[in-house]
């Protein structure tokens, strides 16, 4: 028998080291890897199970992205305002690891609104249908049962008597149930008006940066609907938060900060609630000044309404619906691209309005925008940004509120996160 001889054990050594050294480097790099994995696995689920998140290619490629793997999500939003229903269609991209982003939303409008059908709910479901019609063409089929879906009514609703506002709410419920998408049973509801405001600033510093941007200064939203209007901003001074009554000021959590908002909606105070209050006193006799008979109705109607705030003057805002709407007709802005103005400007444009005929309303409206900025406490030459759609996105409280209530579904499936 021969002997092996025995540097087999020096052989083996000299192989065993840089094998073991290899296995400790494999076993390192396998623990880190899958430490990572499920880290960014956590922060992923926590969205994927409420929004349908999903690695897909890229069906919209937003403006200087690559178009790389990554997560689409969807949500629709409706808003049932006073003067018309409307869907907002948002679609969201997520690289790994980081926050979503906006990359494209399709809008659709209809008239009238909700309220409308207060005696005959069932006339209210093609509309819905129709607005639902534009959700499916645009939202791909694998994507609709994990894409929420959400109506929120404003001032209309909220000035029905209770029963007939639900009534309405159940008939949009029953047709939300039997669409595709998801449909929590939260789906619909009255929005209170605290909210639509804080939405609407959410939207407008979202879009214009300054939420992403610690320490880029926020702007402050203006919206003038149908049945009320809407105003919000962050005070940056102490006697502004001192001197607001209750109800003012509301606690706003987003992005790991806590705004400290100032945000009231006036209900019957939005352009046509004001439109009735303003004509129902008005007697029969001839004018002899329209505009100063019509500012007077507008003063008195105004009385003691609106709480004025010093602070106004020095903060930036974007305002929007009747205020940019009116503004567009006398051509104090470009009805397409918007822009800025002074807010004397709406007085000036109703002394000078010379269209009753065509638009016998226009003088009330203007002067009453223009006394309605005033008792906020803006002054004459505060100059107001007017703007329909910021980056192509329409300037509205709904994506501010489709964050929110992603957010929260979000909560709801992961509560300890
Ligand atoms: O998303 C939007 N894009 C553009 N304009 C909008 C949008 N939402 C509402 N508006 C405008 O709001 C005004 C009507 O207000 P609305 O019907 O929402 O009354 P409400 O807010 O008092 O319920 C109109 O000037 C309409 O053009
Ligand atoms: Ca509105």
């Amino acid at each position: 028998m021969r002997k092996i001889p025995n540097n087999g054990n020096l052989k083996m050594t000299k192989v065993a080291y840089p094998l073991g050294l290899f296995v400790c480097l494999f076993i390192y790099v396998a623990y880190i890897k899958w430490h990572w994995a499920s880290a960014t696995q956590a922060f992923f689920s926590i969205t994927e199970a409420a929004t349908g998140a999903r690695r897909v290619p890229q069906t919209r490629s937003p403006p200087g992205t690559a178009a790389h793997d990554h997560e689409v999500f969807y949500g629709i939003m409706f808003d049932a305002g006073s003067t018309g229903t409307r869907v907002h269609i948002f679609q969201f991209s997520r690289q790994p690891g980081e926050m979503p982003t906006l990359t494209h939303e399709t809008f659709k409008a209809l008239k009238p609104g909700l309220s409308a059908y207060a005696d005959d709910v069932e006339k209210s479901t093609p509309g819905i249908q129709e607005l639902l019609d534009v959700a499916k063409q645009d939202i791909p089929f694998d994507f609709w049962k994990d894409t929420p879906l959400v109506l929120k009514a404003t001032a209309g609703l909220r000035l029905l008597p209770g029963e007939k506002a639900q009534k309405l709410l159940q008939k949009v419920k029953e047709v939300f149930k039997a669409s595709p998408f998801l449909v929590g049973d939260d789906c619909v509801s009255i929005m209170n008006g605290t909210d639509e405001g804080v939405s609407a600033w959410i939207t407008v510093n979202f879009l214009t940066g300054s939420l992403k941007t610690p320490g880029r200064s926020s702007v402050g939203m203006l919206d003038l609907g149908g049945g009320s209007t809407q105003i919000t901003f962050l005070p940056r001074v102490e006697g502004t938060l001192q001197s607001s009554p209750p109800g003012y000021l509301t606690s706003l959590q987003m992005f790991n900060r806590t705004y400290k908002l100032y945000s009231y909606s006036y209900l019957g105070l939005g352009l046509m609630s004001a439109r009735l209050a303003i004509l129902g006193g008005v007697e029969g006799k001839p004018a002899v000044d329209l505009h100063e008979l019509c500012a007077d109705r507008v003063s008195e109607v105004l009385r003691d309404k609106v709480h004025r705030t010093e602070e106004v003057k020095d903060v930036d805002f974007h305002a929007f619906s009747y205020y940019y709407d009116l503004a567009a007709t006398v051509g104090l802005i470009d009805a397409e691209k918007g822009g800025s103005l002074v807010v004397g400007d709406f007085e000036i444009a109703a002394k000078y309005e010379t269209r009753p005929q065509s638009n016998p309303f226009v003088c009330m409206d203007l002067t009453y925008i223009s006394l309605l900025l005033q008792e906020f406490g803006f002054p004459g030459n505060k100059v107001l940004k007017l703007t329909r759609k910021i980056n192509n996105v329409e300037t509205s409280w709904a994506l501010g509120a489709i964050f929110h209530y992603i957010d929260s579904l979000n909560r709801q499936k992961s509560p300890a996160s």
